[in-house]
């Protein structure tokens, strides 16, 4: 057992996987579905509640085939919108349901959470991914089911993660100083985020990902490395 008494929160697209499967694969998949989804189960309360908070939000009334629509634009401009986010989450169950594909983790990421989980450290997630999305994420990844290893998810319900408050929420929701809470990102600004709400941040600046290494300035004072080896929870 680890000696330390930090934890670890991390972001998924960027961080633990590829951008390239979210945006070549569970992307288009949603995209396509999108428009029979809408027909077939928009009638379900789970689903109709986050139609509805769309149509509120486009000015009233619309059609479903028009919020679908509207959606796919959505999943084109990469929007992180809660509902939009919702709704993929039930069309990729399908996808890992049938087989259509798992979810891309890299081995590095995979061999250190399950070090840090065996070392005793407590790891969550927080992506714009909805919870629902991140669970079936990594129960079923490349590296099988790892949702053992996590012991809390936060989606953007709980805020932005460009805003330093979500951070605040999440320390205060898992009940540990945010001064203990080691945050992995691969986007400046959600590190700039939590380090305003004074968590510890590594910024993951993956090849694969983001051709051009970020430079010191980039980085904006963030610790800066290209995948998890080197990362000691415990330091
Ligand atoms: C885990 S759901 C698939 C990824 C996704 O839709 C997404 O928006 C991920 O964004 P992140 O905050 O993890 O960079
Ligand atoms: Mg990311």
């Amino acid at each position: 057992m680890t000696t330390s008494n930090r934890v670890v929160l991390t972001d998924i697209e960027g961080t633990t996987s590829s951008i390239s499967f979210v945006k070549k694969v569970l992307f288009p998949f949603a995209r396509r579905a999108l428009p029979a989804f809408v027909k077939v189960r928009g009638h379900e309360p789970a689903v109709r509640k986050w139609l509805d908070l769309v149509a509120t939000e486009l000015g009233g009334m619309c059609q479903d085939a028009m919020i679908a629509e509207v959606m796919q634009g959505w999943i084109d401009e990469d929007r992180k919108h809660t509902a939009l986010k919702a709704l993929q989450g039930m069309i990729w169950a399908d996808g890992y349901r049938n087989g259509d594909f798992t979810a891309h983790i890299y081995p590095d990421a995979a061999q250190a959470l399950q070090r840090w989980h065996a070392d005793g450290v407590p790891l969550y997630v927080f992506s714009s991914g909805s919870v629902p999305a991140q669970r079936l994420f990594f129960g079923h990844s490349d590296a099988g089911d790892l949702t053992g290893l996590f012991s809390g998810w936060f989606d953007t319900e709980v805020g932005e993660k460009r805003d330093f408050r979500s951070y605040d929420r999440i320390a205060s929701e898992i009940d540990v100083p945010a001064a203990r809470v080691l945050f992995l990102s691969d986007v400046v600004a959600e590190l700039d985020a939590a380090r305003t709400a004074g968590m510890d941040t590594v910024l993951i600046d993956r090849r694969e990902d983001y051709p051009e290494a970020r430079d010191t300035d980039a980085a904006n004072g963030h610790r800066r490395l290209e995948s998890f080896e080197g990362i000691d929870p415990a330091v």
